[in-house]
């Protein structure tokens, strides 16, 4: 699988006038990324692609050999292997043939960091890390409240909340450590009001559009 990937990525790059822009969300469940996300989306030229969401849909397609495995990881909070993932952003970033991505919940474990660097990271410019840093509380009581309003996650409970925290210690935290060690992280506090992270998201966006 692996390799029509590959092949494919460099196609994509030698018809590319400019390598199109990436911005990774990252942040516990429940801290905001797709919320933030849509926001950006709606105040600067960005196409939004959350990892999870394609996951659910590539899960909920008629026929995908990787649907029960999907299904499995997302419901146990368990990181998909990369080629799957990487290969479903890659072929929305080639479909879109937009210039910026606000990729959301992407890279999370060091299999995705590997993967996206081996075949991506000569076809796309990775700018900077937005953090949503949260507390677990705050995160949990919204994805149980999401979960109450009809989220129809399999993953708004409890039970897989819980995994879903420890992947998100054990494997997402030092990817986004490896990413501030390289001064690329931008980190906003996502535990506050709406308004209140909007206007954080402004001093970061505002002036990375009108340097880029
Ligand atoms: N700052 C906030 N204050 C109050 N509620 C919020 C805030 N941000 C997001 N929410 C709500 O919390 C829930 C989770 O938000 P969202 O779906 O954006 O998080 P996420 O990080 O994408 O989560 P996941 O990782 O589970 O996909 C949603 O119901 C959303 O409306
Ligand atoms: O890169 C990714 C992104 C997500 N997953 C799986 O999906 C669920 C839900 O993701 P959300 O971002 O919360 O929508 C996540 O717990 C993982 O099981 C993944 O494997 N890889
Ligand atoms: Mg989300």
């Amino acid at each position: 699988m692996l390799i029509p990937l590959v092949q494919g990525i460099r196609k994509f790059a030698m018809s590319a006038a400019q390598k199109p822009q990436i911005v990774f969300v990252l942040g516990a469940p429940g801290s905001g990324k797709g919320t933030i996300c849509k926001n950006i989306v709606e105040n600067y030229k960005f196409i939004h692609l959350s990892a999870g969401d394609l996951l659910r849909e590539e899960q909920n397609t008629e026929g995908s050999e990787h649907g029960d495995m999907i299904k499995e990881y997302i419901k146990l909070g368990k990181i998909v292997p990369v080629e799957i993932t990487c290969g479903l952003l890659k072929k929305a970033i080639e479909k879109s043939g937009a210039s910026r991505f606000l990729v959301d919940g992407f890279p999370r474990n060091q299999n995705n960091l590997d993967g996206w660097e081996k075949v991506m990271s000569q076809c796309v410019d990775v700018k900077f890390v937005l953090f949503l840093d949260c507390s677990e509380e705050v995160c949990t009581e919204r994805c149980l409240n999401r979960g109450a309003q009809g989220s129809g996650r399999t993953d708004d409970n409890l039970d897989s909340l819980k995994k879903r925290f420890n992947t998100y210690s054990n494997e997402t935290m030092p990817i986004i450590k490896y990413y501030e060690g390289k001064g690329m992280v931008e980190r906003v506090d996502s535990n506050r009001t709406l308004p209140e992270i909007f206007e954080d998201i402004k001093k970061i966006f505002t002036p990375f559009i009108s340097q880029s």
